[in-house]
């Protein structure tokens, strides 16, 4: 799954050795992983197993379950979005053998939920969690709960899908981009083909690892506050102002006679529509140009590649049947861009979905072209996720 990467990665070399064989489950594994994302605290429970004592476990079944708002709205009662935390530990309890609830390493990764916050709050959540990590009868790693930074989370994604699709084992590699995006952050990774992107890539773009004997210089970057929900904020200007109480905030983007609050972050605001003023498309497109416009790097050659996108791409596309919600689908940058046409141009029309279907139809159209420098005809493999390791699918 790729906003949590491949799994045997997490727990590399937090599994005690194992001695004894004689036991017929001494060869099974488990590991527990949270994402703690801005918009909701998901809790993966993995089975491994390990046929042969010198290679790595293998990844052999997950169970999942995920609750929301995500950490980051506890902002103000750190305990409290502990206690999300303690309530998804009671799964793996009931899924982990009791026998092997010491051995089990338990961590958390958190993303740009809590890289958003002031540091103290922040740190006040994560040590909350750390507390009912050590109640827990888990195996505690030293630094298992902390904030992942940006480019990890990339190329944890890039590896996962490029290692999953079969691209990093084959004679002649062709790996896929990646794009995701989430509330509040989305970041961009893909292996530069040419020389020249790399020597266009400002050095904080370039990550360096090595794989299977080789070694890889992947562009990688998360833009904070780009996230589709932080975008949101963005474009209503609600981000700079220190959240008057009772400012309502308004967009062309909106219904025109909507009035409604939301929630993010621990803070209210209060939104609507632009009851005298214009809406529809055009008008909606140019706000959402602005909270982008001059904030990205362009790479050139991604004009010419493909791309995995997940997340928020991938939900916008199920919501406005553009791919199917099972298998996902491949879409052409001008496809969400024809959406949000139709879609901001009809605003009556899609008032029983999300009020923000607009905003953020035009926010992803925006991001691709004006931010990272899409074609209209770049084309891109929308998924919800990896989810199973043994099927493989066509990249093309
Ligand atoms: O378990 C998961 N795997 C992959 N994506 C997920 C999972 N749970 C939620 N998402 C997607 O992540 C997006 C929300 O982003 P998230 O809350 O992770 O924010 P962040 O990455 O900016 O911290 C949504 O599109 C949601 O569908
Ligand atoms: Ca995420």
């Amino acid at each position: 799954i790729v906003s949590h990467p491949s799994p045997e990665m997490w727990f590399q070399g937090l599994f005690p050795p194992r001695v004894c064989l004689v036991n017929a489950t001494a060869n099974t594994f488990y590991g527990i992983m949270f994402d703690a994302g801005s918009t909701g605290t998901r809790i993966h429970i993995y089975t491994f197993v390990q046929k042969n004592p010198e290679q790595p476990p293998e990844l052999d079944g997950e169970i999942f379950e995920s609750v929301k708002p995500g950490l980051s709205a506890y902002v103000d009662q750190p305990e409290k979005g502990a206690e999300t935390v303690k309530g998804l530990l009671k799964m793996a309890k009931e899924a982990v053998p009791r026998s092997l609830w010491k051995e089990t390493p338990v961590v958390l990764k958190a993303t740009a939920g809590l890289r958003l916050l002031p540091e103290p709050k922040a740190q006040a959540l994560l040590s909350e969690v750390r507390e009912v990590f050590e109640e827990s009868p888990f195996l505690v790693p030293n630094n298992s709960v902390s904030i992942m930074d940006g480019s990890s989370e990339g190329v944890l994604a890039w590896i996962t899908v490029n290692f999953l699709t079969g691209q990093l084992y084959s004679q002649n590699q062709q790996t896929v981009g990646i794009l995701d995006l989430g509330g509040a952050s989305t970041q961009i990774t893909f292996l530069p083909r040419s020389e020249e992107t790399l020597e266009q890539t400002p050095v904080d773009f370039v990550t360096s690892f090595e794989m299977f004997n080789s070694t890889y210089k992947l562009y990688t970057h998360s833009y904070l506050g780009f996230g589709l929900k932080a975008a949101r904020l963005a474009t209503l200007g609600a981000l700079e102002m220190q959240a008057v109480d009772g400012q309502m905030f308004r967009s062309s983007c909106l219904p025109k006679r909507l009035e409604a609050e939301w929630h993010f972050g621990g803070v209210r605001y209060q939104y609507g529509g632009n009851r005298e003023g214009e809406t529809g498309f055009e008008p909606c497109y140019s706000e959402v140009v602005k909270v982008i416009q001059g904030k990205l790097h362009k790479p050139d050659e991604i004009r010419r590649s493909s791309f995995y996108a997940f997340s928020y791409y991938y939900d916008r596309a199920v919501d406005t049947d553009l791919i199917d919600y099972e298998k996902g689908g491949a879409l052409e940058v001008r496809d969400f861009e024809r959406k949000a046409k139709e879609v901001c141009d009809n605003l009556d029309r899609y008032t029983s979905a999300s009020p923000f279907l607009c905003m953020d139809l035009s926010y992803i159209t925006a991001l691709l072209k004006e931010g990272f420098g899409f074609g209209d005809n770049t084309l891109l493999q929308v998924r919800e996720a990896l989810q199973d390791p043994s099927t493989s699918f066509p990249v093309s």
